[in-house]
This record gives structure tokens, sequence and C-alpha cells, in this order.
């Protein structure tokens, strides 16, 4: 934790290996389940304040069908996507948070 200056501009991604590139997604139950834990381990293990800062986003399968649902968990800050980037429908996904 004492080599990273400004923990707001770091990134945690998770993506469930069944999940990447196969069309399963988490639930948005699921994600959030994970992404919360994760959260906590930060404010156990390092501080508060980057508990708050770090983005944690969610990777594997994510849609314009499912952005929303899987955006509106609490510690889901944003998306790591791979098919999706190279569509249209891209644009839905970037907006699912605004
Ligand atoms: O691994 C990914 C991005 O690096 C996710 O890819 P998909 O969105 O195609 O599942």
């Amino acid at each position: 934790p004492e080599n990273v200056s400004d923990w707001g501009k770091v990134v945690l991604a998770y993506e469930p290996v069944w999940a990447i590139g196969t069309g399963k997604t988490a639930s948005p139950e699921q994600a959030q389940e994970v992404h919360e834990k994760l959260r906590a381990w930060l404010r156990s293990n390092v501080s508060d304040d980057v508990a708050d800062s770090v983005r944690i986003i969610y990777g594997g399968s994510v849609t314009a069908g499912n952005c929303i649902e899987l955006a509106s968990q609490n510690d889901v800050d944003g998306f790591l996507v791979g098919g999706a980037s190279l569509k249209p429908e891209f644009i839905e996904i970037i907006n699912a948070r605004a």
C-alpha cells in the first residue's frame, strides 16, 4: 500500500474465468457478492480511504442486455469489456453508469 501514491487510479477487475468470452455472465448478485468481499478485504487490510476509492470492475460476457442490472450493484464500479467492445452496443455499456 505504501508504494501506491494514488489509489484512485488503481482499478481492480473481477473476471470469473467461466464467464470470459462464453456468453455466460455472473448474475448481478454474484458479481456484487465478490466485489463486496474484495472491497471489505481492502478496508481490513489497507484502509477505508482505499476501499472507498478503488474502482472494482466486472468482466465476463458483459452486453448491452445485462450491463444496466450489473451496474446497479453497489460495488460494481464499471466493466472490463471484451467481445462487446467491438460492437455498436459498446456505447450502451459505456453509458450504463451514467
Ligand atoms: O476478458 C475479457 C476482457 O478482457 C472479457 O471478455 P468478454 O467480454 O468477451 O467475455
